[in-house]
């Protein structure tokens, strides 16, 4: 039998990519959960997933986006404390609603990573995977994060990721890189099966 290196979950985690439309946050988050493995108790609270069921009632105004990040705040700490690494792929533009997340996970002893993936705008629209600025171009649509509408760039993230710089994979590692600096996952020896040897089992 050979044996590899496994990431271990040591405790939970909240990992809140914040960024513009299109940065690349939830490609990014889901690359996360592929690499971290099938095995670890791993959660992504997207933010379209989330505004399609609990957070049905809320728009984009000011006071509504600062009401989504403080109720996926509420559940990712819950998650978190509970031993579950959880990824926040959610826009949260406001540095006051990401600093009181912040303030409720230390309150509660929960680890919290913030992430910027600072794609700049340019990118985000030339990707434009769901056709949101050429929305906000034609005016048929307003309040376009980054585009006529406010983003509080992260002062001090615990890690910014240019995306058109890196491809999601090296992206997605070196947000694994820093879970292992914080002690969140590490490496541990673990067996693992040879084709042959998984056949003849
Ligand atoms: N005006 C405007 N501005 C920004 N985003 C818009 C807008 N209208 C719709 N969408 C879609 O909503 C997704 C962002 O939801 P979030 O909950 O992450 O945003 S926020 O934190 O409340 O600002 C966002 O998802 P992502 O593209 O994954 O960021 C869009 O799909
Ligand atoms: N290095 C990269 N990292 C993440 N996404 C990338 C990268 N390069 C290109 N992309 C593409 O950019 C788009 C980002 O979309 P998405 O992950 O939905 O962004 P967001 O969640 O921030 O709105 C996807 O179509 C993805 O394939």
């Amino acid at each position: 039998m050979a044996s590899g290196p496994a990431l271990r979950l040591n405790r939970g985690a909240t990992v809140w990519l914040t960024g513009l439309s299109g940065a690349g946050k939830s490609t990014l988050a889901g690359t996360v959960a592929e690499l971290v493995g099938g095995g670890t108790e791993v959660e992504v609270l997207d933010g379209d997933e989330i505004r399609r069921t609990i957070s049905s009632d809320l728009g984009f105004s000011r006071q509504d986006r600062d009401a989504q990040g403080r109720r996926v705040g509420f559940i990712a700490e819950l998650l978190t404390r509970h031993r579950v690494l959880t990824l926040v792929p959610v826009i949260a533009p406001y540095a006051e609603t990401r600093d009181a997340v912040r303030e409720r996970h230390e309150r509660n002893g929960s680890a919290f990573l913030e992430v910027y993936v600072s794609t700049p705008l340019g990118e985000c629209a030339r990707r434009d995977p769901k056709g949101l600025y050429a929305k906000a171009a034609s005016g048929e649509i307003t309040g376009l994060t980054g585009y006529d509408d406010v983003y509080e760039q992260p002062e001090h993230p615990d890690l910014r990721l240019d995306t058109t710089e890196l491809d999601a994979g090296p992206s997605a590692e070196r947000i694994v890189d820093l879970l292992l600096e914080r002690g969140v996952l590490e490496y541990v020896e673990s067996p693992v099966l040879t084709g042959s040897e998984y056949r003849d089992r």
